[in-house]
């Protein structure tokens, strides 16, 4: 029987994300050339194993006297996402699972799927799902920042996220979608945001609604000098230019840069785009506003990109922590004095959002505003949004 092309597909988006440390979005960019539409049936598996893998695991444990090989190992899981969470009937499920793996693993792999099938769905039933769909060292740091509401989060993240569009002012919404109280505009999850009316002119974007919310702390005004650092690929660019500021977007990654480009062009909003690292760059003269994003281990948008949980390690975390902290120190140096600086971070980890209050950069203060009464704020997965972490700052004015 010919391999299965859109298993085929889950399975070497698995190999490269579990076994080679690749990220979802750049396996799916290097996939071998395939049919569209089994290149997308591959990305759902992948991701729902992803999201799923411990109870999955847990699931195929009592039929595995020990660890299969890799390929088997894959097509186990492939399977039982089918048939346990998918709702992919039996027949097909299993002989596609074993239509990808070499002949001599066959009989295993169709073995153990038909324990699984027998048992079915049931079997998850009894199972703590969240603690095992989440690396334990995720859930301890969650735990310590956020509390019980680590149960609520790790639930979150069992769901693909909705799709939500910022609209550039004046654009019409294109129809069938939920408006949200700041704007952001809500599509069911999986929406493909190139098919809506007024993507090829330039009306949206794709924009989480939390991810809309450092942009709009800035408050930029038009004809201000803002400078947009760790910029690509441009979401936050584009609401300021939308704002009507003269924009200075600052990407180090050439690719991603092009990708800004891009995606302003499409928009029909201006930006002066600049490849620098932002820790370095020294511009001539200073900015009304600045507004960081920085580079973090991305734990808030999990329910956007499944594969983070697996590609993340504990000593990720100080480590961009403290370039959080350089680029935050650089970035304060650009404020004109009065100025405003807003620092964002996705991540739900306390050392890349509440633990930089403790070392505010020197001359600056919390800048409460309206939708950040103490200056700074917290969203997370459970309130229905990616987690990210938002400080509001002023440079005090020179005595
Ligand atoms: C969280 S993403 C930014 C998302 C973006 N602000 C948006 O709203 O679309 C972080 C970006 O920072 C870039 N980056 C990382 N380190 C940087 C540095 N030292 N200087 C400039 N850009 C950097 C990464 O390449 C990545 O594109």
């Amino acid at each position: 029987m010919p391999a299965n092309p859109a298993r085929l597909a889950a399975s070497h988006l698995l190999e490269a994300v579990l076994e080679r440390g690749r990220s979802l979005e750049e396996a799916l960019d290097t996939a071998p050339a395939m049919e569209a539409r089994d290149k997308a049936a591959g990305h759902r598996i992948a991701a729902t194993v992803l999201r799923r893998l411990g109870s999955l695991d847990a699931a195929l444990e009592p039929w595995l006297r020990r660890q299969p090989p890799a390929p088997a190992l894959r097509a186990l899981r492939i399977g039982a996402a089918e048939l346990l969470l998918l709702g992919t009937p039996a027949h097909a499920a299993v002989s596609a699972a074993v239509s990808v793996v070499p002949k001599p693993l066959a009989g295993v792999v169709n073995a153990v799927l038909r324990r699984v099938t027998e048992a079915g769905p049931a079997v998850l039933e009894g199972l703590d799902a969240e603690r095992l769909d989440t690396p334990s060292w995720l859930w301890a740091s969650w735990h310590a920042a956020h509390g019980p509401a680590v149960r609520a989060i790790a639930r979150a993240h069992r769901e693909e996220a909705p799709l939500d569009l910022s609209l550039k002012p004046g654009a019409t919404p294109p129809p069938g979608g939920e408006a949200l109280p700041g704007g952001t505009l809500r599509f069911p999850a999986g929406t493909r945001i190139t098919e809506l009316p007024g993507f090829a002119e330039g009306e949206f974007w794709a924009q989480d609604e939390a991810a809309a919310l450092p942009a709009r702390l800035l408050d930029a005004k038009p004809g201000e000098r803002v400078a947009d650092l760790c910029a690509a690929p441009g979401g936050k660019t584009a609401q300021l230019a939308a704002a009507g500021a003269e924009v200075v977007a600052v990407e180090r990654d050439a690719k991603r840069l092009l990708r800004l480009r891009e995606n302003l062009e499409r928009l029909r909003l201006p930006a002066e785009l600049v490849q620098a690292d932002a820790a370095r760059w020294q511009p001539e003269g200073r900015f009304d506003a600045v507004l960081l994003d920085a580079p973090c281990t991305a734990t808030g948008t999990i329910r956007r990109h499944p594969d983070v949980p697996h590609l993340k390690r504990p000593k990720d975390v100080p480590a961009l922590a403290a370039q959080q902290k350089a680029l935050l120190d650089a970035a304060a140096r650009l404020v004109k004095p009065g100025g405003r600086l807003v620092f964002s971070t996705c991540s739900l980890q306390a050392e890349e959002g509440e633990a930089h209050l403790r070392a505010l950069p020197e001359g600056f203060a919390l800048d409460p505003a309206p939708g950040a009464p103490e200056g700074w704020l917290r969203t997370r997965p459970d309130q229905g949004m990616d987690g990210f972490f938002i400080a509001r700052l002023r440079r005090k004015l020179a005595p």
